[in-house]
């Protein structure tokens, strides 16, 4: 589903190398420090910048040329995911037509949608008027709009209070299985893990330094300890 072989990418000295397989339906953590690559790994999967050498594979294709919006992927960032002139409704129908112009089955399928995520009461409301996590709803249910297979999530719920993102990451899971998403998620904060069932991707300056569970990952010393995690975090 996802294939990076050999990507190499330079920020001027600086050079990224990945080497990474995903399969349809995985969900992975992204975790390592600050710099060390992990938000450029998405960029490259999504297209919003192209490696200097290296292929790139999506459902089987050869994707590295593609420009992000012909890509399968969709991506959620922190914030500013919606635009703050438009709607709910607005922001949901860019997901199916960048005109905002729907045909009568795409306006059944925002609705769906907008009921899905719990918003179907907030399609006339603008992003001002809409807390955190709703907004964050509003950015899902734009993806799901986009019928892409792979999500891509760039800390998406670390701005939210321990409650919400509760409840995002379970409105999240249950729409992975739902639709079979293989969802990549970068985080900085541990307890984002789904430490049960999870394989988690760990960078460190530029490269994959560990590719494993996180039982696994708690028993690699080195890099445990520096993500500041110990067996008592299990
Ligand atoms: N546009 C750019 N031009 C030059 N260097 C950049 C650019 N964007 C990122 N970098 C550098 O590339 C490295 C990796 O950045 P990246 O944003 O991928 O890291 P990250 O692991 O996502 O970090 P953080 O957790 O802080 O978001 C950093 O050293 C950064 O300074």
């Amino acid at each position: 589903m996802i294939k990076l072989k050999h990507v190499i990418y330079l920020y001027g000295q600086q050079q990224m190398v990945f080497n990474f397989n995903a399969n349809k339906g995985e969900t992975i953590t992204i975790l390592g420090p600050s710099g060390a690559g992990k938000s450029t790994l998405l960029s490259l999967i999504a297209g919003f910048i192209q490696p200097n050498s290296g292929q790139i594979l999506l459902n089987n294709q050869d994707v590295t040329e593609v420009p992000a919006s012909k890509r399968p992927v969709s991506m959620l960032f922190q914030d500013n995911n919606l635009f703050n002139h438009l709607t709910v409704e607005q922001n949901l129908a860019l997901g199916l037509s960048p005109t905002l112009k729907l045909s009568p089955q795409q306006r059944e399928q925002l609705l769906r949608i907008a009921s899905r995520i719990g918003l179907d009461t907030y399609l006339s409301v603008y992003p001002s008027q809409l807390s955190g996590g709703q907004k964050q709803r509003v950015a899902i249910g734009r993806c799901l709009l986009q019928h892409r297979p792979i999500l891509l999530l760039d800390e998406p719920f670390s701005s939210l209070d321990p409650k919400l993102k509760k409840e995002m990451f379970e409105l999240l899971y249950e729409i992975q299985q739902e639709y079979q998403l293989t969802v990549l998620m970068v985080t900085h904060q541990l307890e984002d893990i789904n430490k049960n069932n999870c394989r988690c991707l760990v960078v460190v300056s530029g490269e994959i330094a560990f590719d494993g569970d996180y039982a696994q990952l708690v028993k690699e010393t080195q890099i445990a300890s520096y993500l500041g995690i110990n067996a008592s975090s299990l």
